[in-house]
């Protein structure tokens, strides 16, 4: 966050020279109205008065100029930001999203944009003037070093009432910005599960939750700009008093014969005093723009702390479909709670391997860890040699397929879905749609390959999405494929489809990864993995593993049977003698 800020220097160094030469054209009206009453009345000139209007117009042009530069700078500074760190979070969004880390949602971007819509802040323009402030104090006591002690004292107790405002109103002012995302969030998450909530008449029980979330916010926020309006009413009395307590005491100084200047140094005193406190009442009064900008600065520096750029790595020559899972140990981001526990296999380029067992075996967990969305916590998992995780995946990313559970298409076309939002190579977007047997379906749509499957491919079918989602897996001939459930929503002649895919592809030298409940695919495959409670409960070639797991039900169904006969004689036994 620093580097980024370093870069907007020249900015800012414009920026403070525009402001600082704009307060001190504020003394203009001031000078204005002394040369009026001491030239132009006395000598009852035309051509003085008209040349003194000339200049002091003149002044107010070069102010308003001077302003709207300000704002411009702050402006292409905001933008200049906006360079330097949007595309960064971006990724950094979805990195911490795969994490479970704070920031892996689109709050960063609102964190963003506070940030730039602090620079042209009047808060951020008062701290750049702040260093005037000085100037005029000096003067202030060039004038009269009493009046230059009692405008610092004035600054001294805005001060006070500044930092007064500042303890009691940020842990208030950040403890509502966190509810508030908490609320935001909680919304978001319902929204995407509407149907459900529709069906069977959850939204009250989702208000009341969502109410809940929110009035701690809104609580919290008003005892906020309770404290806030308050130390801003001192902050402005303070202000108007300073200014009179300064004329009048440059009144009874006057009186005193100790100040000079025939009553305008009086005045200049007084005006000049107020502007002393000026910024400080601005800090007071803008207080929480500067609380969300000090809370969005410390959530990005966090986000780009913990996640470090990567480091460009040498580029690593195509894979050719080798896979090996090392003793692998994973758990779900954020947590310890082990679910994969010494997982160990391996397969040869070309092959399919079945992944079957029971619901919560960490069958998916699994693909994710091949995959390298999620990281092991002990062992590897290795493409051709290379840990997947650290594998830049812009790099692997093209020679790799993958089919969540949960498909999930983006808003565009059917062809920009399945050639992964890439440059839309035709051919091999049709070679894709055909190999699952989707192409037919897309020629009779009216508008083809160019037909838009709406947000999260809401216009299509559960089984057309699957089919989508799995052409896209399949499109620019993946090297190494993980499917995870990829029949779960196919009818019988997408089944066959998919298992036709799955056969020619292998055929090409593709290594498949296929988790499944169905035996349709286990018939595709080399070889067959049981997952059992997050280990291997059987592995091999796939006939030999069903051999030996028929051979293990046929034994345990035997046991029972004999178990069974052994009980009955007793049960009888036990009913006669009842
Ligand atoms: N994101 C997560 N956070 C915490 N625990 C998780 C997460 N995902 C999965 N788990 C846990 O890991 C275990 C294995 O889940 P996984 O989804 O890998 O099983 P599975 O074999 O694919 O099950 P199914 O056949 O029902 O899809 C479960 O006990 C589950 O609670």
């Amino acid at each position: 966050m620093q580097e980024a800020v370093r870069e907007l220097r020249p900015y800012f160094v414009r920026t403070a020279w525009f402001s600082i030469i704009a307060s001190l054209l504020v003394l203009m009206p001031t000078w204005y109205m002394f040369e009026v009453y001491d030239r132009v009345v006395n000598s009852r000139n035309h051509l003085t008065l008209g040349m003194l209007t000339l200049m002091v117009l003149a002044a107010y042009a070069v102010m308003e100029l001077l302003e709207w530069a300000h704002g411009e700078q702050m402006h292409r500074a905001g933008l200049a930001l906006d360079r330097k760190l949007g595309p960064r979070l971006f990724h950094l969004l979805f990195e911490a999203n795969l994490k479970r880390l704070p920031g892996g949602t689109t709050q960063p971007m609102s964190d963003l944009r506070t940030l730039r819509e602090f620079l042209p802040s009047p808060l951020l323009k008062s701290m750049i003037e702040a260093p005037v402030a000085l100037v005029f104090l000096a003067i202030i006591f060039f004038i009269d070093p009493v009046l230059g002690y009692s405008a610092l004292v004035g600054a001294v107790l805005q001060s006070l009432v500044a930092w007064a405002n500042e303890a009691s109103t940020q842990p208030p002012l950040s403890a509502a910005g966190r509810s508030s995302i908490a609320a935001q969030q909680y919304a978001d998450g319902s929204l995407r599960n509407a149907q459900v909530i529709e069906a069977m008449g959850m939204l009250g029980n989702i208000h009341k939750r969502w109410i809940a979330k929110q009035r701690e916010f809104l609580g919290l926020q008003a005892v906020a700009s309770d404290r806030a309006g308050f130390y801003s009413a001192i902050s402005k009395f303070l202000q108007t008093v300073m200014g009179s307590l300064l004329l009048g005491l440059g009144a009874w100084l006057m009186l005193r014969n100790e100040l000079g200047g025939n009553g305008g140094h009086m005045l200049v005193g007084s005006i000049l005093g107020g502007r002393v406190l000026q910024p400080l009442v601005q800090f007071v009064g803008q207080w929480r723009i500067g609380v969300n900008t000090r809370d969005a600065w410390k959530r990005l520096n966090q986000l780009l702390v913990t996640l470090p750029a990567r480091q460009d790595s040498m580029p690593l020559p195509p894979p050719r479909g080798m896979l090996a899972a090392e003793n692998l140990l994973a758990a779900a981001p954020g947590t310890q709670t082990p679910i994969l526990k010494g997982v160990s296999f391996g397969i040869n380029p070309g092959e399919v391997l079945a992944v079957i067992g029971p619901s919560a075996s960490g069958k998916t967990t699994l693909a994710r860890v091949l995959t390298g969305v999620w990281p092991s916590a002990g062992g590897k998992a290795r493409l051709d040699g290379v840990d997947l995780y650290t594998w830049d995946k812009s790099e692997l990313g093209p020679h790799v397929g993958y089919l969540p559970q949960g498909v999930e298409l983006f808003d565009g076309t059917l062809a920009e879905n399945i050639a992964r939002f890439g440059k839309v190579e035709k051919a091999k977007v049709e070679n894709a749609a055909r190999a699952v047997g989707l192409h037919e379906f897309i020629m009779h749509l009216p508008d083809g390959y160019d037909t838009e499957v709406g947000p999260e491919g809401a216009r299509l079918s559960g089984g057309q999405r699957q089919r989508v989602a799995l052409a896209r897996a399949l499109y620019g001939d993946p090297v190494f494929v993980v499917l995870d459930e990829p029949n779960s929503s196919l009818d019988e002649v997408g089944d066959a489809a998919l298992s036709a895919a799955i056969q020619a592809f292998k055929a090409r030298g593709t290594t498949f990864v296929v988790i499944t409940h169905r035996t349709s695919i286990v018939g595709v495959a080399d070889k067959l993995l049981v997952l059992r409670d997050g280990t291997v409960a059987a592995f091999g070639p796939r006939d030999e593993v069903l051999a030996a797991m028929q051979k293990a039900n046929q034994q345990a169904q035997a046991q029972a049977q004999a178990r069974q006969q052994q009980a009955a004689p007793a049960r009888a036994a036990k009913e006669t003698t009842a």
